[in-house]
């Protein structure tokens, strides 16, 4: 079987996280090009909100779940981050990608906040026709909350292993995880209380950076190592060379 690539593209990259869920077509049509030209690999690609759910999640506080009366965001959130996976699909086919969305709203059931199944079979055979998946951060009905925030970051976490993914990257809006203005090349469970790493600097709520970290560090645990970027470094990713980045390993 070729490489399985799973790919996380941040919602600062795609979006313009200060606005009222405004895409960044320029970007996504540079992350469409980069994948284009990739070489030949099974890839899922997996987004973040940014400003197209982020907000909508936290006035309708999801974070917190749903209750009766109180489900009114559930489909304003999830339509909201719908419409940012239309143009990435959009963007993908465009560079001649024959790319399929698929929300987490319909796949997957949760249980206090953490994802309890996926369906993956459907992924599977996608990959195996050559198709790139494209999944999203995503509102997700929760068995004990009634309905939670299932992020991109803990969607990697989940596919990396259910799909066997050889490699694992997220490509941001910074170069990598910053200690003093300086990329860290390596976190492992024993650095990481080393480091300051804070949330978004936008309305995240599922931790930012600080939650992608602890996201990774579980991927690690489970035994694959991931890599964070920036998205300018995308084809480096890509073709197996030095990304700039941090890469997150057991140690
Ligand atoms: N130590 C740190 N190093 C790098 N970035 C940091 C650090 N601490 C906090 N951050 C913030 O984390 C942000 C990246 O996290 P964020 O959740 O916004 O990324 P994302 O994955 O693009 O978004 P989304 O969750 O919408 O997909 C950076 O833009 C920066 O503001
Ligand atoms: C806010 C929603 C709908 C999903 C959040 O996913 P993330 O942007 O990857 O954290």
């Amino acid at each position: 079987m070729s490489e399985r690539i799973i790919l996380k593209l941040g919602g600062s990259v795609i979006t313009d996280k200060g606005a009222d869920c405004q895409v960044n077509k320029a970007a996504l049509a540079d992350v469409a090009a980069a994948i284009a030209g990739a070489p030949a690999a099974q890839i899922v690609v997996v987004h973040g909100a940014g400003s197209c759910g982020h907000p909508e999640a936290r006035k309708y506080q999801l974070d917190r779940g749903a209750t009766p009366g109180y489900t009114e965001g559930i489909g304003i959130t999830h339509d909201a981050v719908s419409s940012l996976n239309t143009e990435v699909v959009a963007a993908l086919r465009g560079a001649g990608i024959q790319a399929l969305g698929v929300h987490p709203l319909h796949a997957g059931i949760a249980d206090k906040g953490r994802l309890l199944t996926f369906e993956t079979k459907n992924l599977e055979t996608m990959l195996s026709l050559g198709m790139v998946p494209v999944i999203h951060g995503d509102v997700v009905m929760d068995l004990s909350r009634g309905a939670c925030i299932v992020s991109g970051d803990q969607l990697v976490r989940y596919l990396a292993v259910a799909l066997k993914c050889t490699r694992v990257g997220l490509a941001t809006d910074v170069p990598g995880v910053l200690d003093g203005g300086r990329v860290v090349r390596e976190i492992t469970p024993q650095t990481v209380h080393t480091l300051q790493i804070g949330s978004s600097s936008h309305t995240d709520v599922t931790g930012g950076m600080k939650g992608k970290i602890d996201e990774l560090l579980g991927l690690a645990a489970a035994g694959t190592e991931s890599g964070i970027f920036s998205v300018s470094r995308l084809g480096d990713f890509l073709a197996r060379k030095d990304h700039g980045g941090t890469t997150v390993r057991e140690g």
